[in-house]
């Protein structure tokens, strides 16, 4: 079997949610079964990036995630699209019989066997600015397919809706930790971003959470976004 791969790059640093700042290798899976209106990953999702996916066996992915990172095991992130559409548990085994560690990033829509093999798993439940809606049976069974893992919520912020969604999300998971983080409301790649335009909708995002109350949630902004913009591969 093989994998449809949009990119793999690293090592950087993940730039968001529980493990910030650690170094990381990315593997972005191609294809997702959402279509999130502020998607900043579209090139890993809309068939008309198709034909820049590879279609690589398990050992080329690993290979290269191995060269990426000159073989000092570290935590992989695999993201995408959605990864959970694929199956991602033979390159685990791979990474981990070397002593690697692996996290995954997916909205919580198809539950996979192989989440129990992670360290990290980060469901990131799609609020209403998105115009998706979640399915929470599926959502549930991600939860109970990871439990094995460390398991974290995600949510992107972009306005009042997206925060009230956001608490009533949490009373449905009081068990997972909660990050929420604002949305980028620019995603093309060749659009510089503002830095100022970055900390006023984080500074927006404490006011109307901690500023308000709310003490439960995890504050994070995007940071590669701050280092790099929305450039791919970083
Ligand atoms: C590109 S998605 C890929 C993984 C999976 N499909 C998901 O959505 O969780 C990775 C993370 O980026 C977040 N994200 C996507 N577009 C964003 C934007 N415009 N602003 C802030 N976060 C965004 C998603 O919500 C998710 O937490
Ligand atoms: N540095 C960095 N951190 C990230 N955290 C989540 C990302 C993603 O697109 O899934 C991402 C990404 O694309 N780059
Ligand atoms: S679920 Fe994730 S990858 Fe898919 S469209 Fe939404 S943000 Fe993009
Ligand atoms: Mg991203």
């Amino acid at each position: 079997m093989t994998l449809r791969i949009a990119e793999i790059f690293g090592p950087t640093i993940q730039g968001e949610g529980v493990l910030i700042g650690e170094p990381t290798v990315f593997i972005r899976a191609g294809g997702c079964d959402y279509r999130c209106s502020w998607c900043d990953s579209l090139h890993a999702v809309e068939s008309r990036y198709r034909h820049d996916w590879a279609a690589l066996s398990d050992a080329e992915v690993w290979a290269r995630v191995r060269d990426l990172s000159g073989g000092q095991p570290l935590t992989v992130s695999i993201s995408g699209g959605n990864p959970a559409i694929q199956d991602f548990g033979p390159v685990i085994a791979l990474g981990r019989a070397q002593g690697y560690r692996f996290a995954c990033e997916t909205q919580g829509s198809i539950p996979r066997d192989w989440f129990g093999e992670l360290s990290t798993l980060v469901l990131s439940p799609k609020p209403p600015s998105s115009g998706e809606t979640v399915d929470w049976d599926a959502f549930a069974s991600c939860v109970q397919a990871g439990r094995l893992a460390r398991t974290v919520m995600k949510i992107v912020i972009f306005d009042e809706t997206d925060l009230e969604w956001a608490r009533d999300t949490h009373a449905r998971h009081p068990e997972l930790p909660l990050y929420l983080q604002p949305g980028n409301p620019v995603t093309d790649p060749d659009t510089p971003v503002a830095p100022q335009a970055l900390a006023d909708r984080l500074l927006w995002l404490v006011d109307s959470t901690v500023g308000r109350g709310w003490l439960t949630p995890h504050i994070l902004p995007q940071l590669h976004v701050l280092i790099w913009g929305n450039r791919r591969g970083v």
